[in-house]
């Protein structure tokens, strides 16, 4: 740099001189930095954790609910059929699947993200990672699973949703079962998709394939299981 362009201090006076702002802590190049090291932090937490699902749904589910008690026995049958179970560490569906993955002897994992209104991680994590970054956070649910078990959820449930349906559609992940435990609720999302989207050429016919809606908790588990075993065409 030459002239005007020249700094007036050089970047060892920068480090050194104790005296000045923080705002720089609040900079997008420490940032990235953070960023980094939630990725770093969550691939090391992770690597050696096994065969695993992630299981959404509703932070609000109430225990004493029916889809409360549908998300412990999802959590218990993937302990029993042999895989560990990520959710979003937090209260409702979360917490159901990591009550049933952990009375089932099983590996329970919450990935937990900074929120204003936040809670900290369910009582029945037992391998627990906070992260501040959404988008960090969803590479783990994707890259440590083989499959997505999706109970009733609102928009946080709907945007992890979405987002392995177009991962799988745009073939960055392969072998990827999607299930969407309760037909009650997700029935009439599946068919605005069919009579809306698809019907519009929105959506393709075959893309309405990724998604398996079921009731049966052993038939979403077989679907993860068989699925995965699948070749894609
Ligand atoms: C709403 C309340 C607490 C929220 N706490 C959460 N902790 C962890 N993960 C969360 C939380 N809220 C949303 N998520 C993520 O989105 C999905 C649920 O969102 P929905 O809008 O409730 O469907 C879930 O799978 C998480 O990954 C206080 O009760």
């Amino acid at each position: 740099m030459r002239r005007s362009k020249v700094p007036v201090s050089t970047t060892d006076q920068r480090l050194l001189d104790t005296e000045g702002s923080a705002d720089w802590l609040h900079t997008d190049p420490w940032r990235v930095m953070r960023i980094q090291s939630e990725f770093v932090t969550g691939f090391g937490a992770l690597a050696e954790l096994g065969p695993a699902v992630s299981v959404f749904g509703s932070a609000r589910t109430r225990p004493d609910s029916p889809v409360y008690a549908l998300g412990e026995q999802v959590g218990r049958a993937l302990v029993e059929a042999g895989f560990a179970v990520i959710t979003g560490g937090g209260p409702g569906a979360m917490e159901a699947a990591n009550k049933g993955a952990l009375e089932a002897g099983g590996t329970s994992v919450g990935l937990g993200i900074e929120l204003p209104f936040e809670a900290g991680l369910n009582e029945h994590v037992d391998l627990g990672v906070n992260f501040r970054y959404f988008f960090a956070r969803k590479t783990m649910f994707v890259k440590y699973a083989c499959g997505f078990v999706v109970l009733p959820g609102g928009f946080g449930t709907l945007d992890e949703l979405f987002e392995a349906v177009t991962l799988v559609q745009t073939q960055k992940v392969t072998r990827f079962p999607i299930v969407l435990l309760g037909s009650d609720y997700w029935g009439g999302l599946l068919d605005w998709l069919r009579g809306t989207a698809a019907a519009e050429g929105t959506v393709g016919e075959r893309d309405l394939a990724l998604l398996t809606l079921t009731d049966d908790v052993d038939e979403a588990v077989r679907t993860v299981v068989d699925d995965g075993r699948r070749p894609r065409g």
